[in-house]
């Protein structure tokens, strides 16, 4: 929903940023990298830590990278095979390093081993929901569903509200709660989204079939 609806949004909004690093002679791979290297330092620095307010802080500098890549490279007229593989391989590093920095927290001074439970399953959950559309589109399916929640919300969600849940660090009480309940909607709605995709490449590929049958019939009654 985000993807459909915000990416134009955010597109006006980081388009002359995007040409002001292509002016400086940056390649999108580079902002990619860098992009990816920042979320990652900043998920594995702070938040093991419990130090959501300023994890999130960094990680929201370096995570819209992911749009300005892609904008330079269309600007560019470069967009590749290698940029898209590259782009969508650091999501999952990237991602990875989120919810895995919420694991060790709740894992270490966090002390829950259910919410380091869901956090693990947000990241397994969230990696495999992508890679149900990749495998696919790989095997020649449209997989023509997105799902309840794609990257975008999973990112949002749970980015939000590990920023928020950073002010109780600063005094503000009762805040802190919003982190496990937006890891168990992240939950709930990867599983969801995971059920969604599921049934739609099953659905494909048996109508995909179908019609190679059907295909194959037509061209032995016309021999
Ligand atoms: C006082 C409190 C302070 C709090 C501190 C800061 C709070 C910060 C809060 C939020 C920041 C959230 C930012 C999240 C931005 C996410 C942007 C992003 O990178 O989205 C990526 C997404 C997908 O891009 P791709 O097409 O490159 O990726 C594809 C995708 O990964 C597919 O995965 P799948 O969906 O299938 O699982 C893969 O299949 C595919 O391989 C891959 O290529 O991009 C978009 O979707 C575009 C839309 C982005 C919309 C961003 C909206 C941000 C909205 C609000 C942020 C503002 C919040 C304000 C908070 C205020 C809090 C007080
Ligand atoms: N280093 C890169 C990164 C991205 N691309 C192209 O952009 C597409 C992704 O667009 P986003 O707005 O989601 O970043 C990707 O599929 C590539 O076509 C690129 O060429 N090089
Ligand atoms: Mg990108
Ligand atoms: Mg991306």
């Amino acid at each position: 929903m985000l993807n459909k609806y915000a990416r134009a949004f955010f597109t006006r909004v980081l388009t002359p940023f995007a040409a002001f690093l292509i002016r400086r002679g940056v390649s999108p791979d580079t902002v990619t990298l860098i992009g990816t290297a920042g979320v990652v330092a900043g998920a594995l620095v702070f938040y093991p830590m419990g130090e959501f307010f300023w994890g999130t802080v960094v990680i929201t500098l370096f995570v819209f990278s992911d749009l300005v890549d892609g904008n330079m490279a269309r600007q560019l007229g470069r967009s590749s095979r290698w940029g898209a593989f590259l782009d969508s391989t650091l999501d999952r590093v990237a991602d990875g390093a989120i919810f895995g920095g919420f694991a060790l927290w709740y894992a270490g001074g966090g002390d829950d081993v259910a919410l380091c439970a869901v956090s693990i399953f947000c990241l397994a959950s969230g990696q495999v929901v992508s890679y149900t559309k990749a495998r696919g589109e790989s095997i020649g399916l449209p997989v023509a569903v997105n799902g309840l929640v794609e990257r975008a919300e999973r990112l949002v969600v749970s980015l939000v509200a590990a920023g928020l849940a950073g002010l109780h660090a600063f005094g503000v009480p009762g805040i802190q709660y919003l982190l496990p309940v937006a890891l168990w909607i992240v939950a709930v709605g990867s599983l969801v989204t995971l059920i969604q995709r599921v049934v739609t490449v099953r659905r494909e590929s048996a109508e995909a079939e179908a019609a190679e049958r059907q295909g194959a019939r037509g061209s032995e009654a016309a021999k």
